[in-house]
């Protein structure tokens, strides 16, 4: 569903994108590269390199014509910078997972342990820490704040979350997508494809463990969304962020190396995406697939790698491995 005000059902709760804090960079070396296609019932077992853990997820909101089951039973289990596409059908309830996801959304049954954190069991302020030390968010219509610049829009949440290197951190990741010469523009003062890579900008800058799409190019012409797209798997592979992308388009879903499709509510299908395969069950859920080429971005899409000099901590040892 296209969504205007995706964050409406959750007014109640912290706004993401200008509370989260700065994270310092946490991929774990030791966690990455894993892909799982285990749908756990969580049952005890071990889940040590997965960013994400969804445990028989029921999501139910009060519509005009009383409860409807959004989220009906599902489960899913992310690696560490793993990329998955959601795809499925209108009012499938694609959102509305993210919105479980980013905490946003408490769901009516079931557990979401996101980075090592079991979200059900936490306050709402916890649940804000965990929301904004962790998860980045992308809107399809970018949710940029139109009276500041683009610089103010990356550096300001920074600074909400007291980095003294807010505006100096902005700079580099704003440089990193190629828009060091936007800096001063407000949104109104930039293309759609600025707007969203000010918005990207603004969700890798801090560093998150995870990055939520809800259609990241839907706004965008065909070449500026794949530049976007460029942009997004260049900063994951950067960063070794996870990344969990809703989309309608079948190119984009198939950029990601695992696609979970969802039909009511429920998983119909997850698979892990091979190019060469013969186009899969879920691929009839699109009316009109364009073509998105296969990632595998080390450089930049704007002509030159991301900034070198983004503020990155050595990676952490990995205990019980040498080098
Ligand atoms: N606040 C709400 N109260 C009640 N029902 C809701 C609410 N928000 C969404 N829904 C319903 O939940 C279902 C899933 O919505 P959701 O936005 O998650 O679907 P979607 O798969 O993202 O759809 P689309 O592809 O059209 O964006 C829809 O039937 C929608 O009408």
């Amino acid at each position: 569903m296209a969504r205007a005000e995706p964050m409406a059902r959750a007014s109640s709760k912290t706004p993401t994108l200008m509370t989260r804090p700065a994270a310092p960079y946490r991929e774990d070396p030791c966690r990455r590269g894993g892909r799982n296609q285990e749908r756990t019932g969580m049952n005890g077992s071990p889940h040590a390199d997965s960013a994400l853990v969804l445990d028989q997820i029921h999501l139910s909101l009060k519509g005009p014509a009383g409860e409807v089951n959004i989220l009906r039973g599902l489960s899913l289990t992310v690696s560490a910078g793993q990329s998955v596409g959601v795809v499925g059908p209108s009012g499938s309830g694609k959102t509305s997972l993210l919105m479980v996801i980013a905490g946003l959304e408490r769901p009516s049954q079931g557990r979401v342990v996101l980075a090592g954190r079991d979200l059900s069991a936490l306050s709402e302020d916890a649940l804000a820490r965990v929301r904004r030390d962790s998860v980045g968010i992308v809107f399809q219509s970018f949710h940029l704040i139109p009276s500041m610049s683009a610089l103010e829009n990356v550096a300001v949440p920074l600074e909400l979350a007291g980095r003294r290197d807010a505006f100096a951190v902005a700079r580099e990741t704003l440089a990193a997508v190629g828009l060091d010469h936007r800096l001063d523009h407000r949104p109104g003062q930039l293309s759609g494809g600025e707007q969203q890579r000010v918005a990207l900008a603004r969700a890798f800058a801090v560093q998150p463990r995870v990055l939520l799409a809800d259609e990241p190019t839907g706004n965008l012409d065909g070449e500026t969304g794949q530049r976007i797209l460029d942009l997004i798997f260049s900063l994951k592979a950067r960063f070794g962020t996870t990344l969990i992308l809703v989309t309608h388009d079948l190119g984009l879903a198939r950029a990601c190396e695992r696609v979970v499709a969802l039909r009511d509510g429920v998983i119909v299908d997850d698979h892990l995406v091979s190019p060469d395969a013969p186009a899969p069950a879920w691929a009839a859920l699109f009316p009109g697939p364009r073509l998105f080429r296969r990632h595998a971005v080390t450089e930049g899409p704007w002509g030159r790698p991301p900034s070198p000099s983004l503020p990155l901590s050595p990676p952490p040892a990995c205990p019980g491995k040498t080098a």
